[in-house]
């Protein structure tokens, strides 16, 4: 059913494909007891009150994955915009080749180096299909 925009939120949210050297690309799957556990997304999340989205990636990098990356390493690739029931999600996807330190699950999650012909392999939400029909184009 069409909503107002009015009546339910949007959400920004900043997020990367980070792509190794291989072409694969690195999948977090949500944990257990978030919204949408068990889904395997791009590294990322909401963008805080008085941040850029480039500063909220960079600390979401280091927070989830303890990774350092500069932005002129992130390069806007595309975006999802995506009615879910409660909210609208407006998801900024940037691409990434380049960054410092070793990448680590630190926040528990699972992490997969996937190559983008076996992403149908992992369920990712419903937001980022047409994201990936993208990258495949893209690698
Ligand atoms: N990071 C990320 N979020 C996605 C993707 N696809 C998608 O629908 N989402 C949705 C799921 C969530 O509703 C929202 C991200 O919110 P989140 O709760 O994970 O954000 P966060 O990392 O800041 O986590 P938290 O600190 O609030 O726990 O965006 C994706 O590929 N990556
Ligand atoms: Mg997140």
């Amino acid at each position: 059913m069409l909503r107002p925009m009015s009546e339910s939120k949007l959400l920004l949210v900043a997020a990367v494909a980070l792509i190794d050297p291989d072409g694969r690309v690195l999948l977090a799957e949500r944990p257990a007891g978030k919204q949408l556990a068990g889904m395997w997304e791009f590294p990322g999340g909401k963008v805080d009150a008085g941040e850029t989205l480039e500063q909220a990636l960079i600390r979401e990098l280091q927070e989830e994955l303890g990774i350092t990356v500069e932005k002129s390493c992130l390069a806007p690739f595309t975006f999802a915009s995506h009615a879910y029931e409660t909210f609208h999600l407006l998801m900024p996807l940037y691409v990434c080749r380049v960054w410092e330190g070793t990448v680590q699950p630190l926040e528990g999650q699972r992490l997969a180096w996937v190559k983008v012909g076996d992403m149908d392999s992992y369920p990712m939400p419903p937001a980022d299909k047409p994201l990936v029909a993208m990258l495949r184009d893209l690698l």
